[in-house]
């Protein structure tokens, strides 16, 4: 099964849709975020979901309990493969959201941002590494009975040595060529691959690429 999942970062329904159209043959999926579901809710959501691929719904849910199971409830119905909520919200948190979560929903929880190195942590008032946080956060997840978490390509490979059976979805991939943009802890698709990814989320190397398709081909056949 194709590993990448697109995220379509765009501000306009039709030009998502017609991205994903153009592409579909190179990827295994369309993840969806924040910037999408705040313009286009669940419409955008159902139009998307006619291009025939698996939805990823990456609305990195963190609130108290009872809020999170509320919200994971109120997207059942748009049928999501995959829905991410924050590791820091904690154990009781990712329990009720995986309990309210749809049986056939993987609930994968966020541990430290792709966007955030040591020193930003360090600023949030966390101590030691960003890849010590995250294995802290990936066995409170695994504690919770979640199905797996995001992280870095840069850390995938341990947390799989200690989770065998977990799923990981490891976004801020970048081919060797291109620009980081606002991802610190980058690694290559095929890094993040071969580290055990389950899932790799490309956003801007494919959708802000002059093309569209042949990037998302060049980056399939790297794998
Ligand atoms: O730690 C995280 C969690 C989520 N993301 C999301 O993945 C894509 C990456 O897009 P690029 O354009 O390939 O950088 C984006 O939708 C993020 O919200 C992440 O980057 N890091």
């Amino acid at each position: 099964m194709n590993p990448i999942y697109l995220a379509l970062d765009l501000p306009r329904l039709d030009a998502a849709i017609a991205l994903a159209q153009k592409v579909k043959g190179h990827i295994g999926g369309l993840k969806l975020g924040l910037e999408f579901f705040c313009a286009h809710g669940h419409h955008g959501v159902h139009e998307v979901a006619k291009v025939g691929l698996p939805i990823f719904l990456d609305l990195k849910l963190h609130d108290i309990p009872n809020t999170v199971a509320g919200a994971m409830q109120a997207i059942h119905v748009l049928e999501p493969a995959i829905v991410t909520v924050h590791a820091s919200g904690g154990r009781a948190m990712m329990e009720d959201a995986k309990a309210a979560a749809g049986e056939h929903c993987k609930v994968v929880a966020v541990t430290v941002l792709t966007s955030l190195d040591d020193s930003d942590l360090a600023a949030t008032g966390v101590g030691g590494s960003s890849h010590d946080q995250v294995l802290r956060l990936a066995d409170l997840a695994a504690e919770a009975g979640l199905d797996g978490i995001v992280c870095s390509g840069h850390e995938v490979g341990e947390v799989h040595r200690r989770w065998k059976n977990g799923y990981f979805v490891v976004p801020g991939l970048r081919p060797a060529e291109a620009a980081l943009g606002d991802q610190k802890r980058a690694v290559t698709p095929r890094q993040a691959r071969d580290a055990g990814a389950s899932v790799l989320v490309i956003g801007r190397p494919i959708s802000r690429a002059e093309d569209p398709v042949a990037a998302a081909r060049a980056i399939e056949g790297t794998l």
